[in-house]
């Protein structure tokens, strides 16, 4: 069985003018694997996360995670769901300014009443991960933008999720940033066989998943795999994204 399935996922906000933002997508993403979603702006990349999320309701269709559909659960139960069986790491960051960069990695931990000891040594652990251990005094304003999405990845898989959600983790870095936290996140995939789907705009990026999911007006459009060189799975992305169309931004030409 899949990780994740998504199943003929369709989602329409309806309002004056109603809008399809999935459109039948179908794909699934096994356990251990490191999936890339890319298209163009507006192609449903951040409503995708948000549904499997259960942070959004589906129009129609399915997600099964491990076999169950999260959104069969009721308020308290997702809740768990969201908090034990997911991490999240977004563009923005998003860590509390008053809490140290130790006490932001150490929340999900605490949040779901995990005494401190208890929580000290995988918070260790992990801010050794990430090389954070210099950095867990600091408050968030007092580092720098990869230090921010390292402490966010940190408080992302410091209780081992089932599935990491990333949204265009790398759009706030310079190149340099961007290229550590991706090595990151690939590291922790490998040595600690997190599952990961990561919606981004950035094809360095993307070079260092397993599989890139192409998706183009909410429907699944085409998808690839890594072969034995990021360099040419960078190229193959490229051909890809100039296929499908869509902003200049998609274009860059950055060597991976
Ligand atoms: N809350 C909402 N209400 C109405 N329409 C929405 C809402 N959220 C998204 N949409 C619409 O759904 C479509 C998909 O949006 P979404 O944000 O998922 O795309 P995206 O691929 O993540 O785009 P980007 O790359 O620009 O972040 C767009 O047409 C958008 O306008």
């Amino acid at each position: 069985m899949a990780l994740l399935e998504v199943n003929q996922l369709t989602k329409i906000y309806e309002g004056k003018v109603a809008r399809t933002a999935l459109d039948h997508l179908q794909f699934s993403v096994e356990e251990g694997e490191f999936v890339g979603i890319m298209g163009p702006s507006g192609s449903g990349k951040t409503t995708l996360l948000n549904v499997v999320a259960t942070i959004d309701e589906p129009t129609a269709g399915s997600v099964s995670l491990r076999g169950h559909d999260p959104h069969a659960l009721n308020k308290e139960e997702m809740a768990l769901f969201r908090r034990r069986e997911l991490g999240f790491v977004f563009q923005q960051f998003n860590l509390l300014d008053t809490l140290t960069v130790e006490e932001n990695i150490a929340l999900p931990l605490l949040l779901d009443g995990i005494p401190v000891q208890e929580a000290e040594q995988r918070l260790q652990q992990v801010m050794q991960k990430l090389s954070l251990s210099a950095n867990e005094g600091q408050f968030p304003y007092e580092l720098s933008g990869g230090q921010m999405q390292r402490t966010a990845i940190a408080r992302a898989i410091i209780h081992h999720p089932a599935l990491l959600l990333a949204d265009e983790p790398t759009g706030n870095l310079d190149s340099k940033s961007a290229g550590d936290v991706m090595s990151l996140i690939s590291a922790l995939n490998a040595e600690e066989r997190t599952t990961v789907l990561m919606a981004t705009h950035d094809a360095v990026a993307a070079s260092y998943c397993s599989r890139v999911i192409f998706v183009k007006d909410g429907k699944f459009y085409n998808e690839i795999y890594k072969g034995d060189s990021r360099q040419s799975f960078f190229q193959s992305i490229i051909d890809m994204l100039s296929l499908l169309g869509g902003d200049i931004r998609d274009l860059s030409f950055v060597r991976p």
